[in-house]
C-alpha cells in the first residue's frame, strides 16, 4: 500500500524567514509553482487516491487542493484537523530571525534550535496572535489549543490522529495523500520509521516533493522515496 505525504510550498511568511506556526500565512507564487509542480510528479507516476488529509492552516489546505486539481481528483473526501497543524512556535510566531535573535540572543536560539522538549516563550491569554480566540478552533476542547508547544508535544497530538484517523483507513485499503508542514510530518516519519527523539530533530522535509511510503499490512514502511525531477 502506498502512503504520500507533501509538504506545503514556500509560505509568505517562509520568505521573510519569519516564525509561522499557527498563523495563516499564505502561499507564495514560487509556493503555489512548488504545489503544481508536486501534483505533476504524482500524475506522472501514476499514483491514485481514495481520502485526503490535511491541516486547518491554508497553506497546506491549498497545496492539496493544487495537487488534487493536478491530478483530476478534487472530487474526493478531505478531512482537515488542527492535529495536522505545524507546531505552535508560541511568542516567536510573526518574529524573523533578526528579531529572534535580538530579543532572545543567539545562545537562547540555538539551545531552542536542535531541543526536543524545551518550550518557546508562550502566547500570554491576551495576544493578538492566540489560537483560541479563533472561530477555526471555537469547537475545540480550549484546554487543546497551545499557546506553545515544544517538539515532543507536536509529535503527541499529531500520533494519535495517524492512529485513529489516518492508519485504519490504510488499512482498508485506501489510497492516502497527507499535505501538512515540517513538524507534524516529522512526527509521522518518527512513527512510521521508530526513530528516536534525538534523530528526529535532525530530520529535514523538504517542501514541495512528495514522499512516498510503501507500507505492509502492518503499515511498516518496506520502502520510501522522494519523486525527484524526471530529468527531461
Ligand atoms: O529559533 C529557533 C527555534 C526556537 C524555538 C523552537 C524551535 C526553534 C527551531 O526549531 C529553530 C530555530 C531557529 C532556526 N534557525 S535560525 O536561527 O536561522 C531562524 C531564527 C528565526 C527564524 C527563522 C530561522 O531560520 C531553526 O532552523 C530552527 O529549526
Amino acid at each position: 500500500m502506498k502512503l504520500t505525504i507533501v509538504r506545503h510550498g514556500q509560505s509568505v511568511f517562509n520568505q521573510s524567514n519569519t516564525f509561522t506556526g499557527w498563523e495563516d500565512a499564505d502561499l507564495t507564487e514560487q509556493g503555489i509553482a512548488e504545489a503544481i509542480e508536486a501534483g505533476k510528479r504524482i500524475q506522472r507516476h501514476g499514483l491514485h487516491f481514495d481520502i485526503a488529509f490535511t491541516s486547518v492552516l491554508t497553506r497546506a489546505i491549498k497545496t492539496l487542493y493544487y495537487i488534487l486539481e493536478e491530478t483530476n481528483q478534487l472530487w474526493i473526501p478531505v478531512e482537515k484537523s488542527w492535529r495536522l497543524n505545524e507546531r505552535h512556535y508560541g511568542a516567536l510566531q510573526r518574529l524573523n530571525k533578526a528579531e529572534t535573535a535580538e530579543k532572545y540572543g543567539q545562545e537562547q536560539v540555538h539551545q531552542w534550535r536542535r531541543s526536543f522538549d524545551v518550550m518557546p516563550p508562550l502566547l500570554k491569554d491576551d495576544d493578538k496572535r492566540q489560537a483560541k480566540k479563533e472561530r477555526r478552533y471555537q469547537l475545540l476542547d480550549q484546554k487543546a489549543i497551545p499557546s506553545g508547544e515544544n517538539l515532543k508535544m507536536t509529535l503527541e497530538r499529531v500520533t494519535p490522529y495517524w492512529m485513529d484517523t489516518i492508519a485504519p483507513q490504510i488499512k482498508q485499503g485506501k489510497h492516502v495523500i497527507i499535505a501538512a508542514h515540517g513538524n507534524s510530518i516529522r512526527a509521522l516519519v518518527k512513527h512510521l520509521e521508530n526513530l528516536s527523539d534525538e534523530d528526529i530533530v535532525n530530520v529535514e522535509i523538504p517542501t514541495g516533493v512528495p514522499l512516498i511510503y510503501e507500507l505492509n499490512e502492518k503499515l511498516e514502511p518496506t520502502n520510501k522515496y522522494f519523486l525527484e525531477n524526471e530529468q527531461g
